[in-house]
């Protein structure tokens, strides 16, 4: 063990931040923005109550936000101490009262090897339930069950707690959810939202094994506060009583899963709850430049209901935002990657540090294509590659069942999802008929149809299926590439199917179906590289477009994504990069209908919450950020002229540098408007001598667009040669 002293553990900590870290064992209630320590308070406050007050590692619980926090969490307490921390309480909610629950499963009322089910399996179940309960599936779907039951799980209700009074749909709900309650104890099964559940009502029903953790724990720390939902909140309260101490750490402007049930509400709560909790402000920030931070106060600023705090750095200003608006969604893609190889290239940053964020899932598609286009190592972080996604092998293998019906893999992958009543038991003699006589399962199927092999029922079902895989082949002879993968997805149901799931997931999943209908469109054969033995480049003929497309969709698939130590750039959502920071940070997709998402864009509170998350992307950057968006995109199966985000435009134009390179992409017909129309919308000639608020007289060089989209091109005589939308650009022109 490594003796340290106070001062050791207080250096590098600002006053407040040594005040909250070096305290006695209160309350405390750390209320500060983004990059202003918080979890560098909260590490160097474990350290302290190890090092100095002579806390256990084992007396201690810290709950983060994702388990890799955690374990970045432990190694940092590691480093500070030299005390390994392995018998620290550190995780998410959902680890810690799983941990409890397999310790005191019988207190919990639990079987001794109860079996946590993800949400697959979950909805699984409650369609059996569902089923078994002989209720209408179209009007009671599954997958509306499943969210309302997770629900009232999150609110801390059983079945028995709730009472429908008349609403038939209600009483509906409650009959399944009782159900499914009486299943999954039966079995031994323990959804996400049960482990919290249960982990709460293991405190409750137990006072002396309550007692038992609360004599225990010494000191209990939150970080991300914020986003904590009710049962949540409760289980801690229940903990903590009147015995712990807690250190509850978090940034209301930083709250994102409301959509999930977190509520931000829990702050104030905190502070009437635990009673003389100190609150302690931390207002610099430590993390990003002045412009990048700038940016980030003055878009959150424009949300109405907020606590309220200032960040301010010591910092430089930095270099400026970079602005680039794109022509479309692939523009934006190679522009990105060609900013990402020059950082490389000169040699001033790795791979791992430059992050893209985007809003939405489906986004990734096109980025991940130009990145592996250019050979550049990317990993997605806590989410799926885009053809490892669900919903999309399920298309995939539609396709493939079109160009080869004796892929058997495909064929069960689809045969009965979504439910056409094609059940186990068929496809199990199917499988043995298969083995048998040696042919493929769908050969099996027509032998089955022919010869009578199964009950009536079955053998409809069947031949309803094999019916609609042909009707597909027929109709896709004669349509185009994007119109066979969109008929496919429309009539095999697969839009509907995810269509009937609630919330935010089947929402994505629609978008990335509807994104494989884009990267049909946008699919060039020429663009497979093919090499024959030696290396050398071939040309390869294929029978079909269609086989092209999925030969190239394999090859993406098959492209092992970077391991995860490898120097790769960093992909994710805005959602899960909460908490982290990069030098280098790009903000794709800054479009309205995109983010804010057009999902949000008509209610107040969800829009503040699209605000908050582009508050968190923006604050990720440290010393570089770009903003992209594009000006058409291909999304939710069309092409849109989108309008800039309403965010770009709340940040100060004094720290953004709108960057324009040369087109280099061939613009699609339907974009190339005549420079008469771009004339027609700006009142501007090229060649006129025009006037800029910021950058003074220039000459006009070129235009394009229409209407709002018009652009103009306009060398200025001291500051270069720039692209403007003419309806923010406020050109005058100086030759009337
Ligand atoms: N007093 C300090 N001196 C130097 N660097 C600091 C100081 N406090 C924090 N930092 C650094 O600033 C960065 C941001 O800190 P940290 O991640 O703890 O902030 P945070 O408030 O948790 O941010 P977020 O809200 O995004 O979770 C980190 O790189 C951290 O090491
Ligand atoms: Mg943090």
């Amino acid at each position: 063990m490594r003796a340290m002293d106070v001062t050791e553990l207080l250096d590098g900590l600002n006053p407040p931040q040594r005040e909250a870290v070096a305290s006695p064992l209160n309350h405390q209630l750390v209320l500060a923005g983004a990059g202003s320590g918080k979890t560098r308070v909260l590490v160097h406050r474990i350290a302290w109550l190890m090092q100095i007050e002579h806390i256990s590692p084992s007396s201690i619980m810290a709950v983060t936000f994702t388990n890799k926090a955690a374990k970045e969490m432990r190694s940092r307490v590691e480093e500070l101490t030299g005390i390994s921390p392995k018998h620290l309480w550190i995780g998410t909610f959902h680890s810690l009262a799983h941990r409890l629950l397999r310790t005191h499963w019988k207190q919990a009322n639990l079987s001794e090897n109860f079996q946590v089910m993800d949400s697959d399996d979950q909805l699984r179940l409650i369609k059996r339930i569902v089923r078994g309960l002989n209720i209408d599936e179209e009007v009671y779907q599954p997958k509306q069950a499943q969210w309302y039951i997770n629900a009232q799980k999150d609110e801390g209700l059983r079945p028995q707690h709730i009472q429908p009074f008349g609403d038939q749909w209600a009483q509906t709900m409650v009959t399944i959810y009782s159900a499914y309650e009486e299943a999954c104890q039966r079995a031994g099964l323990v959804d996400f939202a049960e482990l919290l559940f249960r982990a709460h009502e293991l405190w409750l029903n137990n006072p002396s094994l309550l007692t038992q953790y609360q004599q225990r724990f010494r000191y209990i720390l939150v970080d991300e506060f914020q986003d904590t939902n009710t049962i949540q909140y409760a289980w801690l309260r229940v903990l903590a009583g009147n015995a712990i101490p807690v250190m509850a750490v978090g940034d209301d402007d930083q709250s994102i899963y409301g959509w999930r049930g977190a509520r931000i509400e829990n702050i104030q709560q905190f502070s009437k709850d635990f009673a003389g909790a100190q609150e302690i402000k931390l207002e610099q920030n430590y993390r990003s430049t002045g412009n990048i931070l700038k940016a980030a106060n003055s878009v959150i600023d424009n949300n109405p209901t907020r606590l309220g705090k200032n960040l301010w750095t010591e910092g430089d200003q930095g270099e400026p935002i970079a602005l680039y608006a794109a022509f479309n969604e692939q523009d934006e893609a190679r522009f990105i990657v060609d900013q990402v190889e020059s950082h490389f290239k000169n040699n001033d940053r790795t791979y791992q540090d430059m992050a893209v964020l985007y809003r939405s899932n489906a986004q990734s598609r096109v980025l991940e294509e130009a990145f592996i286009r250019a050979g550049l190592p990317y990993r997605i972080y806590g989410g799926q590659r885009f053809y490892e996604r669900l919903e999309i092998k399920n298309a995939m293998a539609y396709l493939r069942l079109l160009q080869n019906r004796h892929d058997d893999a495909s064929l069960e992958r689809v045969i009965n999802v979504p439910a056409r009543a094609i059940g186990e038991k068929t496809v199990e003699t199917l499988r043995q008929y298969a083995r048998e006589h040696g042919t493929s399962l769908w050969q099996a199927l027509e032998q089955a149809i022919r010869k009578d092999l199964l009950a009536a029922r079955a053998t409809t079902a069947l031949q309803k299926f094999e019916s609609l895989i042909d009707e597909m082949e027929v109709t896709c002879q004669s349509i185009e590439l994007h119109e066979q993968v969109d008929h496919v997805i429309q009539t095999s149901g697969l839009i509907e199917h995810h269509m009937k799931e609630k919330g935010e997931k089947a929402q994505a999943r629609i978008e990335n179906l509807e994104e494989l209908v884009n990267a049909a469109k946008t699919f060039d054969p020429d663009d497979i590289e093919a090499v024959d033995e030696n290396g050398e480049p071939v040309d390869v003929e294929y029978a079909s477009p269609l086989a092209a497309f999925l030969d190239q969709a394999a090859l993406d698939a098959g492209d092992a994504q970077a391991d995860e130590f490898e120097d790769s750039v960093q992909m994710m959502t805005l959602h899960s990069a909460k908490g982290l920071e990069f030098p280098v940070v790009f903000m794709a997709g800054l479009e309205e209908g995109l983010f804010p998402h057009k999902m949000s864009a008509d209610d107040p509170n969800r829009l503040e919450e699209e605000r908050r998350l582009c508050y968190v992307g923006i604050t990720r950057a440290m010393e570089k950020l770009y903003i992209c968006y594009a000006e058409s995109r291909r999304m939710y199966g069309q092409e849109n002229f989108a309008s800039p985000s309403r965010f770009i435009r709340e940040i100060p134009h004094d720290t953004i540098e709108e960057v324009r390179l040369k087109a280099t992409v061939s613009k699609p017909v339907s974009q190339q408007f005549s420079v008469e129309s771009a004339q027609e919308a700006t009142g501007l000639k090229i060649g006129q001598q025009v006037w800029h608020a910021k950058f003074g007289e220039g000459t006009v060089l070129d235009m394009e667009g229409q209407g709002a989209q018009a652009r103009v091109q306009v060398s200025f005589d001291f500051d270069g040669t720039k692209w403007l939308v003419a309806a923010y650009a406020n050109l005058r022109p100086m030759d009337l």
